[in-house]
């Protein structure tokens, strides 16, 4: 294994999280002027005089954004609650105004965060045409505010969201069904603080950046048709076994209320495509020529694991010349891989040449899905890194003369159930598990990826950096260098 590849690699990773980490983002958006008692958010500007302010906010990333609010605003701030991951730092508030309180282990929605969401529901409540009510938003927000709608319990809620994660249900069909069964998602935190003026800042860790889905919209307008989350529910094959308790919430239509879209407004302050930036300027300095090629790169890890070899594979061809660059060109465009733009940087460089000399970085962004059928312990990362390794390894004899190694992590620090934000895989991880008899297949089919990295070479290729405290989606990248001849 080339140890300065994988240094490399954790390097570029780590830069990619600093860029995103929510007190600089914080401090970047917001400015507050204490003697006008004015704030200014992207431009725009919000009298505060005569005004209360309340802070709300849960997710991965909003302990910190809420820190920098507090420093920002002070005593402006009437009063605060926090939704924070179980696990996260400890933290002594600068004053007493905001309460910070921990739950959702493992990413799951459990009584504590149920207890911070009916705390957070009862602030927002009683809130009055005089009051300015600021939404902190990140990823892990909708675990973070659990709230099941009458007669739902957390237990029932719990296990139509785990069963459809399972079954491979993406991000966005989660949220539509978690929506219209929570009572203060898809907009009705929003809606329950009327007449109160609402300003969310959000930290987005979905592709795309659809305000009515991350953290499961909790500001935003619900546009969902309302049979949409049953729609969902009937695609994964879900609806015979459902609790009475939720069918008997989406089948009532009767929930529909209107939306104060004068009176509530959405900010992104924070998303992948800032990460990525970061990985690019990390990797040059590293001497690799990057490429940022997606950031709402989303879809099976098994089916990408392949897209992601047939990269790897398009390039060493046109680098051994064995492929000319219409050819390199025209086998790109054939990639299934969301949002890829290399033709792009291709033509408004000199491409070609860079292709063939240099060592190369490419960087995407996005989230995939995994379809858990194993009883193992992994994420989606760990998984498509141990996938990518399988399928690279049938190419081996193709791709000899240059190095390739793949990492693929979360930026939140943590990857499924897990303690690991990701792994890397390479060339000949396979090889080498044949030599050790390590039967990487039952990993695989078992979605044990976690242990596979645990034990393989001490933890060697294990992507560990503990909670991050923010949260853009998934980091991949692929370096391709060439090997030098001694
Ligand atoms: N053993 C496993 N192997 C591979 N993937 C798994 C395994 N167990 C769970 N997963 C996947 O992990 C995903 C959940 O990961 P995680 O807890 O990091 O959620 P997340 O989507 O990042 O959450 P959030 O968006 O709230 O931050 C699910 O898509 C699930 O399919
Ligand atoms: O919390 C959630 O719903 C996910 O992280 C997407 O924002």
């Amino acid at each position: 294994m080339a140890k300065n590849i994988l240094s490399d690699l954790r390097q570029i990773f780590k830069s990619s999280v600093s860029a995103v980490l929510p007190e600089n983002l914080i401090r970047k958006s917001i400015c507050y002027n204490c003697n006008e008692q004015q704030l200014t958010i992207a431009g725009q500007h919000y009298n505060l005089k005569d005004k209360n302010v309340y802070v709300v906010g849960f997710g991965k990333a909003v302990k910190n954004m809420a820190i920098e609010v507090e420093k920002s605003l002070g005593s402006k701030i009437k009063q605060g609650i926090i939704s924070i991951p179980f696990g996260s730092s400890d933290y002594k508030p600068i004053n007493d105004s905001i309460a910070y309180w921990q739950g959702a282990e493992n990413n799951l929605p459990d009584s504590k965060a149920l207890e911070t969401a009916t705390k957070i529901k009862e602030l927002v409540t009683k809130l009055k045409h005089d009051d300015f009510l600021l939404v902190l938003l990140s990823g892990g927000g909708s675990a973070l505010l659990p709230l099941p709608k009458y007669p739902i319990t957390l237990d029932d809620k719990l296990n139509l969201i785990k069963k459809l994660a399972n079954s491979g249900a993406d991000i966005k069909e989660l949220n539509t069904v978690r929506k219209r069964i929570s009572d203060l998602k898809g907009g009705q935190l929003a809606i329950l603080a009327q007449p109160a003026q609402v300003l969310t800042l959000i930290l987005s860790d979905i592709v795309g950046d659809p305000l009515d889905f991350i953290a499961s919209g909790p500001t935003s307008k619900n546009e969902d048709h309302p049979s949409e989350a049953l729609n969902v529910i009937k695609k994964y094959k879900l609806y015979k076994d459902l609790p009475k308790s939720i069918r008997s919430v989406l089948e009532d239509d009767n929930h529909l209320k209107m939306f104060p879209l004068d009176n509530v407004q959405n900010i992104i302050i924070g998303s992948n495509k800032l990460s990525t930036e970061a990985a690019t300027k990390e990797a040059v300095k590293l001497n690799y020529f990057p490429f940022v090629l997606s950031n709402i790169v989303t879809g099976n890890v098994t089916d990408l694991a392949k897209e992601y070899v047939e990269l790897v594979r398009i390039i060493i061809a046109f680098k051994k010349g064995n492929i000319n660059a219409d050819e390199l060109k025209r086998s790109l465009n054939t990639l299934a891989i969301p949002g890829f733009d290399l033709n792009k940087t291709l033509y408004s460089i000199d491409g070609d040449d860079i292709i063939k000399t240099k060592d190369l970085c490419l960087i995407l962004g996005g989230e995939t899905t995994v379809e858990v059928k194993g009883e193992g312990k992994g994420g989606r990362n760990q998984q498509l890194s141990l996938e990518f390794s399988k399928v690279i390894h049938d190419f081996s004899n193709q791709l000899t003369n240059h190095e390739i190694y793949f990492l693929s992590a979360g930026t939140d620090g943590i990857d499924g159930p897990t303690d690991a934000a990701g792994a890397i895989g390479y060339l000949q991880l396979i090889s080498n598990c044949l030599e050790s008899n390590i039967d990487v297949d039952n990993y695989i089919e078992n979605n044990d990826s976690y242990n596979f990295y645990r034990r393989f070479q001490n933890g060697e290729l294990h992507v560990i950096t503990g909670h991050t405290d923010t949260n853009v989606m998934d980091i991949h990248l692929i370096i391709i260098k060439n090997k030098i001849h001694k």
